[in-house]
């Protein structure tokens, strides 16, 4: 069902701007997990956590959810309670794919194409941003945390996973050449990594964990944590 990740292979005359078309979707599976160190057990523990904070007669949301792998998480952990599973995304590329990774699940799964900013949130227990809130634009980050945070049940869990800037310049340096290191060994050729990171240099803006943690403490979540980390690549949980 999925190609591998050719797309940055050969040399681009001119790079466009990175977007999540129906190019992208085609090899996306690959293209992820051998692009984001930790993607398999992100994606896992994201379905772990969900099965453990999802409460009954609530909403469960994946912001962001492309092809739906961590609804799918979601939606094994959470089993036969009584939730809505509610995927968002507002690439159509990818939610018409995605009707088809969910078509055979039992739980009744619903997918909005829709900006993740707009759309409505109400009554949730869940919330997972897994390496979407690094493409909305970094000013318009705390209103959506606030959106979210306004709509969560008392004990209510959000899951935000990114990729993540250092403050530190030799740590930044060290990550990212550790992270480029660990595409080449996936695979990626020097000219894959490269055009890849012009492509998307402008449209994914990483954020250090102190200003993650400082927004979601804002917003009104009390129990911040760091559960992973690998390189420049972290995921938090905030309990509501
Ligand atoms: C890196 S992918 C997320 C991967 C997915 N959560 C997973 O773990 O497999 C980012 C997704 O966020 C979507 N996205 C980015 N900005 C968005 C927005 N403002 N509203 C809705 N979806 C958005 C993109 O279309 C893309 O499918
Ligand atoms: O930083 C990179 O090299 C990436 O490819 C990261 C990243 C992401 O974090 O979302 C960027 C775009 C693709 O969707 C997959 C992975």
């Amino acid at each position: 069902m999925t190609k591998p990740d050719t797309l940055y292979a050969t040399p681009h005359a001119s790079l466009t701007r990175f977007a999540f078309d129906e190019h992208v979707v085609e090899v996306f599976p690959d293209m992820i997990q051998r692009s984001v160190p930790g993607y398999a057990t992100i994606i896992a523990m994201t379905g772990v956590m969900a099965g453990k904070y999802a409460q009954t007669a609530s909403n469960c949301y994946d912001l962001g959810c492309s092809l739906g792998a961590s609804t799918l998480a979601m939606a094994r952990e959470i089993g036969k309670r009584d939730c809505q599973i509610i995927g968002v995304d507002n690439s159509s590329a990818m939610i018409t794919r995605c009707q088809d990774y969910i078509a055979d699940i039992p739980q009744s799964i619903s997918l909005r194409c829709e900006n993740i900013q707009d759309t409505q949130i109400t009554n949730a227990s869940v919330v997972v941003l897994n390496f979407t809130l690094q493409f909305v634009p970094a000013e318009q980050r705390a209103a959506l945390i606030q959106t979210i945070s306004d709509a969560m049940r008392p004990g209510g869990i959000l899951i935000l996973s990114e990729k993540i800037q250092f403050s530190d310049p030799h740590l930044q340096k060290l990550n990212t050449d550790l992270h480029h290191t660990f595409k080449r060994a996936n695979g990626y050729s020097e000219l894959e990594v490269a055009q890849k990171r012009s492509a998307i240099e402008d449209v994914l803006i990483p954020e250090t964990l102190a200003t993650h943690q400082q927004r979601l403490r804002d917003a009104g979540f009390s129990s911040i944590d760091v559960w992973f980390q690998c390189f420049n690549f972290a995921s938090l949980v905030a309990i509501k």
